[in-house]
């Protein structure tokens, strides 16, 4: 199971990070950029083979202290064809130096389109005689909210492949509170899109007791958070909103189960820009972020007893 593979990992490095990797043109150090700009011009495909250095840089500094990377959609895609072409690369390149890799992609559709995003993402097409893997990330974020029909595609994939989701349940925004906490019956909007998620995927628990069907919970909610574990017991959370978006340890405890696992606890802007505090102009962007997500692993670990 999926996740069992990413608590493994959590546990060997004892650090429940997810660094996520959401470069924009002023967060790649104007060194490593002026070098591609030079050779390619100012065009998008500088800019993301800058991208890819700027990631290569980070993985190769992080991936012995944190177990996964989650890098965003968004950002690469801001870049079109060659931007999505990094993303792919970005991703090939963290799953060879051993970190689990989360696709931050959010997506999801009526039941035949949710079929080619899942396969898309997670699994494979055919092309002629031989099935082909497009981006094979370990895991992808979707949007739960249109239903058993919109997630059961995804689910068949992780079946199938050995993969795992994220559904949007709680998420860390402002403005998440206007629809997600609604109130439907006895529960909140976010407590059913909960439920259904974890009846949906129940037959796929692992080793840990934690299905293929995650949920994606803000730590800027830490009282939902809290009881969300509690009422999700085979939900693995994804956790994101630690640093830039202002949570912090005390927020996140609320995450993990009894044993310390069920969570991995993700920050991008606040790891990927470190090196913007150093006063360095960014040569010292390896070691910034580094130096960043130990300070995170540390104080994680003061608050959460990860066995
Ligand atoms: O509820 C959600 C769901 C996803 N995200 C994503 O996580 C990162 C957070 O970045 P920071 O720089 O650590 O704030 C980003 O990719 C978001 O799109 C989220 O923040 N909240």
């Amino acid at each position: 199971m999926s996740f069992d593979i990413l608590q493994e990992k959590i546990i060997a490095l004892k650090n429940p990070t997810v660094a996520g990797l959401d470069p924009l043109p002023d967060y790649v150090p104007k060194h490593i950029m002026d070098r591609h700009l030079a050779l390619k011009g100012e065009t998008l495909e500088a800019a993301a083979d800058a991208y890819f250095e700027f990631n290569r840089g980070l993985i190769d500094a992080l991936c012995d202290i944190v177990p996964a990377v989650k890098p965003q959609s968004a950002y690469y895609e801001l870049l079109g064809p060659a931007g999505v072409a990094a993303l792919a690369k970005t991703a090939a390149y963290a799953k060879a130096k051993g970190l689990y890799v989360i696709a931050d992609v959010k997506r999801n559709d009526i039941g035949s389109t949710a079929e080619a995003y899942s396969a898309a993402y997670l699994g494979t097409v055919k092309i002629g005689g031989s099935e082909l893997a497009p981006f094979d990330f370990d895991a992808a974020t979707i949007n739960g909210y249109l239903g058993t029909d919109g997630i059961a595609p995804f689910l068949e994939t992780c079946r199938r492949r050995n993969k795992a989701v994220f559904v949007l349940v709680k998420t860390s925004n402002p403005s998440s509170a206007e629809l997600q906490d609604l109130q439907v019956g006895e529960r909140k909007l976010y407590e059913a899109a909960g439920d259904l998620i974890e009846a949906l995927a129940r037959d796929t628990a692992g080793k840990y007791g934690y299905t293929c069907a995650g949920a994606v919970v803000g730590a800027t909610y830490p009282e939902e958070l809290k009881s969300l574990r509690r009422r999700l017991k085979n939900t693995f959370f994804l956790v994101p909103g630690y640093g830039a978006q202002g949570g912090g340890a005390g927020d996140v405890a609320g995450a993990f189960d009894e044993n310390g696992r069920g969570a991995v606890i993700n920050s991008s802007r606040a790891i990927i820009c470190a090196w913007k505090k150093t006063g360095r102009d960014g040569l010292d962007f390896a070691e910034a972020a580094r130096a960043e997500a130990i300070k995170m692993r540390g104080a994680l670990r003061e608050c959460v007893d990860f066995r």
